[in-house]
């Protein structure tokens, strides 16, 4: 249908149906209407702020049919209503002459060119001639309960020279034809009985009508400035949470707020443990001192009990910052908050139980420099000094003594021995015997031994203690930018089971556990400012990493635990 030939029905504020550019259809409020250029503006909101747009009639009927009716009922209207229109300024005088009547009298007459108690609105309609919006308008209710004035107005003397209008032909006869009456504007309905109407001949209507159109926007206006004071509110909030001063502070609050829309379940330490032939576990460390004193920010998160997310804090080209966000997996992942004894309860406990039936078994700690591989095996430090009764290696030993005890181990006659060695540059030093230098050969079985490892007999975990102890005081360490005492070289610390043979000194082998701390790997930047000595010690333990692959590989085919650290 031609939307040419026919009239829209809009108020101001009322709901309609647009569609957007990107396909999506939905309601907005009019906010003004242009009869000359044939477009209506619209306001909607989303996302937190008031949007608006103006479309041209022809797309405001493809989806509001209901808002147009076809001009023939506007001429249906207009013919019935001929006569008023011929005279519009009549009815008034008429009113006017009628002596003694009430004010309110002269609302119901008036009434019927544009009711008062009419919505807050423009209508499109409204911009024609008067007369003619006398025959559109629907007629208010109380029109019905003002029949004493239609019934004086042909009593009252005609005006001179003028024709007077029947009483049959006011718009009482097409009211009956019209749509009907939209609710009453409560701004109007407010309005005492006796206060003029907008309705009033001439460019008084006009002007009422305007105002409400005025109203409406600025109603509008005024709600988006309290929403645009309460963001810039939320903002300002938002600085005196974060320490602006903090050269970062606008990545940990977007980190914060990602968080704060996850649903954190990390790891506490009473889950039951799964058996996994082989198993990768990640671990946070905390901040250090040096870290914090740096302002650095904390982009690691522990979501839950086996996945790690990273927050990368990113710079467009035009300067604006964002997050890129990444999640790994991992069969556990600890938090900063998870302790020693949990980390072994989940990762080289399960091993203990291993090297009973006659397995062997492994577990590495590997990582960058400084990212706590030495405190989870060796044990927490104490400023300078290492509490060896928490780390990795003192609890297995406790929990081989344990499981000895067992009547199903007691049986086998089994002795425990341990073994300490480290590789640096390449090369195989015992540190359980004045790291004197040893050789790697294969046997005839094509196994590989180490030749002259001494192996000390152990009873209880105060025999353990002491030989990690002696150990660690001998093993190789330096300094790299990450880790004032940084371990230069891989220990391999091993539990051995022996099944005891008389008159032999080691009995044949049951079971063996290798607990190793791999040197941390390094980037250029961790030795940068270190000397010849400190380089070439980097090079080497990060070419051996990468031979490990190999051997984490190897290992895999005869059942490996592996016990990975990350770095923070
Ligand atoms: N989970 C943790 N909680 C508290 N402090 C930690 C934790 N992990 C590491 N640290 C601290 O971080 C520092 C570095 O740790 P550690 O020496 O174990 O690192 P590393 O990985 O062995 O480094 P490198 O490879 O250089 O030897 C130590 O002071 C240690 O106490």
């Amino acid at each position: 249908m031609d939307v040419a030939s026919l009239i829209p029905q809009m108020d101001i504020g009322q709901s309609v149906n647009i569609q957007r550019s990107d396909g999506r259809i939905h309601a907005a409020a009019i906010t003004s209407v242009d009869e000359e250029r044939r477009v209506v503006s619209v306001e909607w909101f989303e996302n937190g702020e008031t949007k608006g747009k103006e479309i041209d009639l022809e797309q405001v009927y493809e989806l509001n049919r209901r808002l147009f009716v076809p001009k023939s009922t506007r001429s249906s209207r207009k013919t019935l209503a001929t006569p008023k229109e011929k005279v519009p300024g009549n009815q008034l005088k008429a009113v006017e002459n009628v002596p003694k009547q009430p004010s309110k009298g002269l609302v119901a007459p008036s009434s019927q060119i544009q009711p008062p108690n009419q919505p807050a609105s423009y209508r499109l309609r409204s911009r024609q001639p008067n007369s003619s919006v006398v025959n559109q308008q629907p007629p208010a209710p109380q029109q019905s309960s003002q029949p004493s004035v239609k019934k004086q107005l042909p009593q009252a003397p005609p005006p001179s020279g003028k024709k007077q209008i029947p009483p049959s032909q006011s718009v009482a006869a097409p009211v009956s034809h019209l749509p009907p009456p939209p609710p009453p504007a409560s701004s109007d309905r407010d309005k005492p009985a006796n206060e003029p109407p907008n309705s009033a001949p001439n460019n008084k209507p006009n002007a009422g009508r305007k105002s409400s159109c005025v109203r409406e926007v600025e109603r509008l206006k005024k709600n988006r400035e309290e929403r645009r004071a309460r963001l810039a509110g939320k903002i300002a909030q938002r600085k005196e949470d974060y320490d602006t001063s903090h050269p970062q502070w606008e990545f940990l609050q977007m980190i914060r707020e990602y968080c704060s829309h996850l649903d954190l379940r990390p790891l506490v330490g009473n889950e039951s443990v799964t058996f996994h032939r082989i198993c990768v576990c990640v671990r946070k460390r905390p901040l250090n001192k040096k870290e914090l004193g740096r302002k650095e920010v904390d982009v690691i998160t522990v979501p839950d009990m086996s996945s790690v997310l990273v927050h990368e804090p990113k710079t467009k080209v035009d300067l604006t910052k964002y997050l890129e966000n990444q999640n790994f997996h991992f069969d556990y992942s600890f938090d900063e908050s998870v302790q020693n004894d949990t980390v072994y309860r989940f990762t080289a406990q399960p091993l203990v139980h291993t090297i009973f039936q006659q397995g062997m078994a492994t577990c590495f700690a590997y990582g960058q420099t400084g990212s706590g591989k030495t405190h989870t095996m060796g044990g927490s430090f104490v400023g300078k000094e290492q509490d060896a009764t928490k780390g990795v290696y003192a609890q297995a030993a406790a929990d081989v003594f344990k499981l000895l005890e067992q009547p199903e181990h007691s049986q086998k006659k089994l002795e425990v021995c341990a073994s300490y060695f480290e590789i640096y540059l390449g090369k195989v030093f015992d540190l359980l015997n004045k790291k004197s230098r040893l050789r790697i050969l294969e046997n005839a079985q094509h196994e590989v031994q180490i030749v002259g490892l001494k192996e000390e007999p152990v009873y209880d975990l105060s025999d353990v203690l002491r030989l990690i102890s002696s150990g660690n005081s001998c093993r190789t360490s330096g300094t790299t930018s990450a880790n004032q005492h940084s371990s230069r070289s891989h220990a391999v610390f091993q539990i051995i089971l022996r099944k005891r043979q008389s008159g032999k000194l080691h009995g044949k082998l049951h079971g063996k556990l290798s607990l190793i701390d791999l040197a941390g790997n390094e980037r250029g930047a961790d030795t940068a400012n270190s000397d010849r000595n400190t380089r070439m010690e980097g090079a080497e333990i990060n070419r051996s990493l990468l031979a490990l692959k190999e051997c984490i590989r190897a290992l895999g085919r005869k059942g490996a635990h592996c016990l990975s650290e990350e770095a923070n």
